[in-house]
């Protein structure tokens, strides 16, 4: 490591995937999966330390989303979130979203984001990635090197530290991890931007949690907005999660989070899964399988 500048660091120097023959450690493409035991928190904190990175964390709170959840939300991700680096949270809210009485701790930041007002449209989703494009243009991509997209009916319940990072991270949906892909439940209209045949795709991606540079995370954004403009060409219209997961088909992620990063608590706990680090609230009213 002496001899190399501070930017690089080789998987091999931190990712321990024969600790964890339990699990699959690696796509296809060798990009790593991360499970708890996997990897060396030592040598990735010591070298992001190093790099002194700033992290950003968007999270989409808009309508009475702000009141339910935020506050938990953010409480919990100020305790676990990279503790030890510097972190904004970037809160997108709306006219109707009311903001918590929450001070960040030490090296954590706050910045309040509006949310695009949609006039005729109504998803918070498309709302939200609009505004979020123009902000990362405008100024995240000059404040932070690293940024993470999260949806807030979720809570950190434990350490979520430097193994998160990377170029452009997946989260596996806790639901579906590991199932033979003719079962995951993509967009299978082929008019839509969003359609992957029979036959295709890797993985199925939970779109609670998405990462990487703030640039790939703009392209990701962009990717998303043309997919809902074709769409409403053909008179169709698929999800957020739909149109992520044809975006990582087409765009293989470099470094995949486990379903330990966004549990779904309604789910007994399997033996490999060692910690819950994310888990997601339930939604008043509905089961897991919708
Ligand atoms: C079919 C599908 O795609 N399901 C996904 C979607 O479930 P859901 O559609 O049940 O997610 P949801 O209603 O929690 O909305 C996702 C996120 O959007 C934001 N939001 C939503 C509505 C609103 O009025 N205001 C607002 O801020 C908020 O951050 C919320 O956590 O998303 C989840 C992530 O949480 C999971 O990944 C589910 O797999």
């Amino acid at each position: 490591l002496r001899h190399r500048p501070a930017a690089e660091l080789r998987l091999t120097d931190w990712f321990r995937p024969r600790e964890r023959p339990d699990v699959t450690t690696s796509t296809a493409w060798m990009a790593p999966v991360v499970w708890e035991g996997t990897f060396s928190r030592e040598v990735l904190e010591r070298h992001y330390r190093r790099r002194n990175v700033t992290v950003g964390l968007v999270v989409f709170a808009t309508g009475s989303f702000a009141d339910e959840y935020l506050e938990q939300f953010l409480r919990s991700a100020d305790r676990h979130f990279l503790r030890g680096h510097r972190v904004i949270f970037y809160i997108m809210v709306d006219a109707l979203s009311s903001l918590p009485d929450f001070q960040p701790s030490h090296l954590r930041t706050l910045r309040v984001l509006r949310a695009d007002e949609g006039g005729w449209w109504h998803d918070p989703y498309v709302l939200c990635m609009r505004s979020l494009g123009d902000h990362i243009v405008s100024h995240i991509q000059d404040e932070v090197d690293f940024l993470f997209s999260m949806a807030v009916r979720q809570v950190f319940r434990s350490a979520v530290g430097a193994e998160a990072l990377g170029s452009s991270v997946a989260q596996l949906h806790a639901w579906w991890y590991f199932r033979g892909t003719e079962r995951l439940p993509y967009e299978r209209r082929p008019g839509s931007a969003a359609y992957i045949p029979l036959g295709q795709g890797d993985f199925y991606y939970d779109s609670s949690i998405v990462g990487g540079t703030p640039l790939e995370l703009l392209s990701l954004v962009e990717s998303y907005l043309q997919g809902v403009a074709h769409d409403v060409r053909n008179g169709l219209n698929s999800s957020y999660e739909k149109h992520l997961n044809k975006y990582f088909l087409l765009h293989k992620p470099a470094k995949l989070l486990s379903p330990e990063y966004s549990w779904d608590p309604a789910f007994s706990l399997p033996s490999h899964v060692h910690y819950v680090k994310i888990a997601r609230q339930a939604k008043p009213g509905l089961k897991p399988w919708g």
